[in-house]
């Protein structure tokens, strides 16, 4: 509503600054000219107030907005300044660190980068250098450096296990278990670091006890090359100013490719392996650390990037990538992130400030354009602490581009469904890790108690209602939880599923509740001593995976994402603690033909070639066939039986087809030793054909026959020893 004021008013307003003015030119002429301006302004503001209509607010809002954005540049200019590049003593007394070095893959300069912290001059430190396996070309590197430098404590893990979803995080869960000092450093294999870069990073998280976590910002070493400088621009700029000023300010704004924590203080949080599913785990470091009352800062400091193998299109796939997890991470994000570059701020600036002064756009949008560009070169030269290796030309040069493929690189990454990152590819969805972050929420009545599981779509919680307690899956898109819903509701009276109980949208959310299920069978698997199920037990559940297969392939309906961690136990029936194994999670199901017989097509396009617990012919392009659940089950009983299918996933791609076609083919010469006696259930398999229905019974025979002795659709009953469930 327009505030409306009398001629009066404004005449009175107006009349007071004109008597300051004359008092305060006796004393300074320049405050006397500042405070002629006052009476215009204010009567300025006044007619703004009173023609309050929406293109005026808006008009307000770009001046505002913009302003924050010139105080960003001036916060993270003087806090550089005061901040950056402060050179510390070096001091015996601060506590060891334990290095962590996440490697995967090599370039040419990445022994250089090593060099650097074997070299490192820092009292007492160890290089815990964490690969995802023995064959990484980096690692015979790493092993020449280890000779070089005999003297250095330096310990070389291999990933043993794939628990999350965060390679990274995965690959340096074995170091950060053995590191044996206080403080924790994570170094990106791309780091390079002075030799006092190390006692920076100590000395800054000691200075206070209550710091949890610094962050090196950003920024690159000295390279020839277009890219190499394109990237430096980049950091010592837009991402540096965002980065000095939001830390400044206290935001949460970190980057994780070189930091130092507490690890006390990692470990009050649950320890590294709590951030094993956030693709954003240095975000989740700060945000987790911040909930126990620690505070996060940036050293003095940046991160000396220096990748060989930096091209436009890395840079724009790795700008993309962050873009995106910020996006999943905060999606408000969304809407200020392309109006915060030059020129989208500069039209904004210079149509509000045109249409609320009636100055001439082009005037403001140069001025703007002079203040913005200078202040990025004033703030990279503070990075940089001393003359830039690029020439001023140079540097404009790179900062247009930069700023012109801004917005595409943000487009491109809002658009694209996945992220890739080294080997693997994401499908990172908006909001999902706040997915993963919802337990004391109410959501339809039920309050969700405890993260039980997650997904590619979604994560399952326990919630409970009064005395009621179910499971309910939480999604952020309705489409990823419709087929699971409409699959869960065909199967509601077969009993080889979670009971269907509600679906429907709850604020920005798609859930559906259904009944809680017990252990899953890869619990199970891990809560043996031998990581591998007793052959009575493992025969059980064979045959009820297969058993629930046929009840769903009778639907026709294929599951199409077959695993052990797909299995569940129901819930113990008394007497007797008897439980049945369900099947769950149908996110990727489909209806695979009409009562005709008639194959269907699925919309959805999922890439069932890429997963690489696909069964051969699906590996070669094939779309998946109910036989390819069965010999997806195929997999998890070995696993269930003790073989490790997870390192086997690890072999290269031909090892891996060869191991699955000759597993069909040749069960027999294949099977591992202790696994043998599976032969009459894996030739039966082999016989299996996409074109002929899946005999199920004569699979469930042949179950039989692998364990004679045994009843193989006898009650499996689940007992616990020591708070650990048993299977027998
Ligand atoms: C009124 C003006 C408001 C301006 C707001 C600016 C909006 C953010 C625009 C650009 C973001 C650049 C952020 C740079 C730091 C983040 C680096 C990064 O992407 N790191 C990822 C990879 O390591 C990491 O996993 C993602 C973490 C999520 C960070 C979310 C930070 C959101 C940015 C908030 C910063 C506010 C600063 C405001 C200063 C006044
Ligand atoms: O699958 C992978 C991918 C990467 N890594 C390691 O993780 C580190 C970072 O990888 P990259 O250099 O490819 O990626 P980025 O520079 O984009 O990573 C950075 O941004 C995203 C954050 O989540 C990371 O913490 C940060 O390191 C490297 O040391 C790399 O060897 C793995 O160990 N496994």
């Amino acid at each position: 509503m327009p505030i409306m004021r009398s001629s009066q008013n404004v005449i009175e307003i107006s009349e007071i600054p004109s008597s300051m003015q004359s008092s305060q030119a006796m004393e300074a002429p320049f405050f006397a000219t500042v405070s002629s301006l006052v009476p215009w302004i204010v009567l300025e503001i006044e007619k703004l107030i009173e023609n309050l209509d929406i293109t005026t607010c808006l008009a307000i809002f770009g001046v505002v907005f913009v302003g924050a954005l010139y105080l960003i540049h001036v916060i993270a200019l003087c806090y550089g300044i005061f901040h950056l590049h402060k050179i510390y003593e070096p001091d015996a007394t601060l506590p060891g660190v334990s290095i962590i070095k996440p490697i995967m893959g090599t370039d040419e300069n990445l022994e250089t980068n090593l060099t650097s912290f074997f070299t490192a001059d820092y009292h007492q430190f160890e290089l815990l250098f964490c690969f995802h396996s023995p064959q990484d070309d980096a690692v015979p590197v790493v092993k020449a450096l280890i000779e070089r430098y005999p003297d250095v404590d330096v310990t070389i893990f291999f990933q043993e296990h794939e628990i999350g979803f965060n390679p990274k995080i995965n690959n340096m869960i074995p170091g950060y278990m053995a590191a044996k000092y206080p403080l924790i450093m994570i170094s990106d294999s791309t780091i390079f670091t002075r030799p006092d870069g190390i006692s920076d990073l100590a000395k800054r998280i000691m200075s206070e006890e209550k710091l949890g976590l610094i962050t090196q910002i950003p920024y690159c070493m000295n390279r020839v090359g277009l890219a190499n400088c394109f990237e430096q621009v980049f950091f010592g700029t837009s991402h540096a100013k965002i980065y000095l000023a939001g830390n400044f300010l206290g935001f949460n704004c970190p980057t994780g490719m070189s930091s130092i924590f507490k690890k006390a203080a990692l470990d009050q949080c649950g320890g590294m392996v709590a951030f094993k599913d956030y693709m954003a785990e240095d975000y989740f470091f700060g945000k987790n650390l911040a909930a126990r009352g620690y505070k996060s800062g940036i050293s003095n400091q940046p991160a000396l990037q220096n990748s060989a193998a930096t091209t436009f299109t890395s840079f724009s796939n790795r700008v993309g990538r962050w873009a995106k997890l910020r996006i999943a991470m905060m999606p408000q994000v969304i809407l200020v992130e392309p109006l915060q570059d030059c020129f989208p701020a500069g039209i904004i600036m210079a149509l509000s400030v045109h249409y609320l002064f009636d100055i001439t756009v082009p005037m403001l949008f140069v001025i703007h354009f002079f203040f913005w560009i200078s202040m990025d070169y004033m703030i990279m030269r503070v990075m940089q602490n001393g003359p830039l290796t690029v020439s001023l030309i140079q540097f404009i040069g790179f900062w247009l581009l930069r700023e012109f493929s801004s917005p595409v690189i943000f487009i491109k990454a809002l658009m694209e469904p996945s992220v890739r990152w080294r080997n693997n590819i994401f499908h990172v969805k908006m909001c999902y890790d706040t997915l993963l972050t919802l337990d004391g929420t109410h959501i339809r009545g039920y309050l969700l108690t405890r993260l039980i599981g997650h997904g590619s779509f979604g994560a399952v919680y326990e919630a409970k209602c009064n005395s009621d307690t179910i499971a309910m899956k939480v999604a952020v898109e309705e489409e990823d939880l419709l087929v699971e819903a409409a699959t869960l509701q065909k199967l509601y009276y077969s009993d080889i599923s979670p009971k269907y109980h509600f679906t429907g949208r709850y604020g920005p959310y798609s859930i559906i509740g259904m009944e809680l299920l017990g252990y899953d069978l890869e619990s199970i698997r891990e809560s043996t001593p031998w990581k591998s199920c007793q052959r009575p037990t493992l025969i059980r559940m064979a045959y009820q995976m297969v058993h629930c297969l046929q009840a769903l392939h009778e639907k026709r309906l294929i599951h199409r994402d077959v695993k052990l961690s797909n299995f569940a136990l129901s819930q113990p029936k008394t007497p007797g603690n008897q439980v049945s194994v369900k099947i769950l999670d149908f996110g990727m199901s489909h209806e695979y033909s009409d009562a005709e017989g008639n194959l269907k097509e699925d919309p959805r396009g999922f890439v069932f070639k890429k997963m690489r617990y696909s069964s051969y012919d699906v590996c070669l392009g094939l779309d998946p066939a109910p036989k390819d659940d069965v010999i997806q089950v195929g997999y998890a009983i070995l696993y269930a039986g003790g073989f490790d299918f997870h390192e086997k996933l690890k072999s290269p791609d031909n090892e891996l087809m060869n191991w699955k076609r000759e597993l069909i083919r040749a069960p027999g010469e294949t099977l591992p030793l202790m696994l043998k006696f599976l032969t009459p259930f894996f030739e039966e398999v082999g016989e299996l054909i996409d074109i002929l229905p899946v005999n199920h019974d004569l699979l469930k025979q042949r179950i039989q026959q692998c364990l004679p002795e045994m009843n193989a659709s006898s009650a499996l009953t689940l007992t616990e020893e020591d708070g650990n469930p048993v299977l027998t």
